[in-house]
């Protein structure tokens, strides 16, 4: 193996010995008298560990001829973190654009690397949701394992983050939090009272009166008495508007910051805290975003970004819905109030929002936190379709079977009836299924249902062959990601 890394450095890679089926020349490090370099042979990826010194002691493998080959374990990971720091994700606070690339598979963030490399933004590569893990059957340990190794693989030292992303409960932050993810975001959709949104003035005014005096006093004096100053955002509250949000928020806001006062003051490093109040029935219009952020400030919580729910729909994996020129003119505002706290704009359901790219990055001055996650197991999933259309058909079958019970974990309005039918679409055609909003909603959100299917005698119906598809078409899932990626980061202005 020592000949094969010498061949690396030689930059003559082509005398790849017998077992080893690809060599990550980038992965080439150098730790004190150790060498690593990652290969991929027939059982899967490995490092090949020659030379000597602590890291070449501590990794765990099999000695061949005198040199370690070492297996892409989450011991071994950790063991990596500690001599290459860039292996470990980092906060990246307020001052640089970020970009959250969810990797539902563990295997996409080699084309995420290649694609944001050199470019004026950072990758979140290790971002998942709870609900996520709990479809794939992931962990946290899982996502960030692969993230680390791929940093390793593209030799990317640039720093990545870790978003526990859309956690409610307190043992999920502990978890993320005991695990060393960099950003937290805390989803407070349950603590926002979306009832409110449907009863009418009577019924607010009266409810609202019921809240104490003293928090009616307060919240009118500074909201209502008070002209909120916010150069370029458009902010008008009247009492009526006030109420409202005063009941739709005013629970969320405690728990905003209790968990910044439990969670993040007493952390003895940086942290990115993110508040997501985006996955609500309740549009957040600019005047209640004002009045969250504003809160926030007073009671001395320091946030990283703010998720408002944008008018109109963020739907996975699909173009914005809605009126582009109201989008625009919240947009103007809530970029404005996110500039006047200190903080990034957080855009989630980022996937595929190309209609919208072009102002958000304008009107942020390219400074944001864009979340992706759909959209790059959509790009798996087009691989697929491409070369091998008899698993494609299984699988987008089985997702046509199954719609109805993935509706369930995330809304979509999808017209399962507008989508060809499979028997009308030669294998040739198939890929251009991931070009239509309908059966690109269909493939989405029923990721977790196909990936954790099993057949009666317990092997795993798709998954096993989906991932060996990918494997063997590691350089076209890449490129797929380079170019699709590549398209948001471009119409984002970067
Ligand atoms: O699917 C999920 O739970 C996440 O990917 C979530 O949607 C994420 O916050 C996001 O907005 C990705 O675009």
């Amino acid at each position: 193996m020592n000949a094969l890394i010498e061949a690396v450095r030689a930059g003559k890679v082509n005398d790849f010995s017998s077992e080893v089926i690809k060599v990550y020349t980038s992965s080439l490090t150098q730790v004190g008298d150790t060498t690593l370099l990652m290969v991929r042979t027939t059982e899967g990826k490995r490092l090949i560990v020659v030379g000597s010194g602590e890291l070449f002691d501590q990794l765990q493998g099999e000695i061949v001829d005198g040199e370690k080959v070492a297996p892409l374990t989450h011991e071994n990971r950790l063991i990596i973190n500690q001599f290459l720091p860039y292996t470990a994700p980092q906060a990246f606070g307020t001052q640089v654009a970020t970009m959250g690339l969810g990797d539902r598979l563990g295997i996409a963030s080699p084309g995420h690397i290649q694609t944001i490399r050199g470019k004026d933004i950072r990758p979140v590569l290790a971002q998942q949701s709870i609900r996520e893990l709990a479809l794939t059957g992931r962990t946290y340990e899982d996502v960030l394992d692969a993230a680390a190794y791929a940093v390793l693989q593209e030799g990317y030292t640039d720093g990545y983050g870790a978003d526990g992303d859309h956690l409610k409960k307190e043992e999920d932050i502990e978890y993320a939090l005991r695990l060393g993810f960099t950003m937290l975001t805390l989803d407070c959709s349950e603590n926002i009272d979306n009832t409110i949104e449907s009863m009418s003035e009577a019924e607010i005014a009266a409810k609202y009166e019921l809240l104490p005096a003293s928090l009616r006093s307060r919240y009118e004096e500074r909201y209502l008495q008070t002209a909120p100053n916010v150069p370029g955002a458009t902010l008008a509250y009247t009492a009526e508007a006030l109420k409202k949000d005063v009941l739709i928020y005013d629970a969320a806001i405690n728990f905003m910051e209790a968990i910044y006062r439990k969670y993040i003051v007493t952390l003895d490093r940086a942290v990115d805290f993110e508040i997501s109040i985006d996955e609500t029935a309740t549009p957040t219009s600019p005047e209640a975003h004002y009045l969250v952020a504003n809160e926030l400030r007073d009671r001395g919580v320091t946030i990283f970004s703010m998720a408002p729910r944008f008018c109109g729909e963020f739907q996975k994996g699909i173009d914005y819905i809605g009126d582009i020129a109201q989008f625009e003119r919240e947009l103007a505002s809530h970029a404005a109030i996110a500039v006047h706290f200190e903080y990034k704009l957080s855009i989630h359901s980022g996937s595929d929002k190309f209609s919208v790219f072009p102002l958000i990055g304008q009107y942020t001055n390219g400074l944001f936190h864009i979340k992706t996650a759909g959209t790059n197991w959509l790009e798996a999933v087009r691989v697929v379709a491409k070369v091998n259309p008899t698993l494609y058909r299984r699988m987008h079958q089985f997702a046509l079977d199954h719609f109805v019970e993935a509706t369930a974990y995330y809304h979509v309005t999808t017209d399962i009836n507008a989508i060809v039918p499979l028997s009308d679409v030669s294998d040739a055609q198939l890929p251009d299924y991931m070009e239509e909003n309908n059966a690109r909603q269909l493939l989405h959100i029923t990721y977790g249902l196909l990936l954790q299917a099993k057949n009666e005698d317990g092997s795993r119906t798709f998954a096993d062959e989906f991932f060996q598809t990918l494997a063997d078409q590691e350089d076209t899932f890449a490129e797929g990601l380079r170019h699709h990626i590549g398209r948001h980061l471009e119409l984002l202005g970067k």
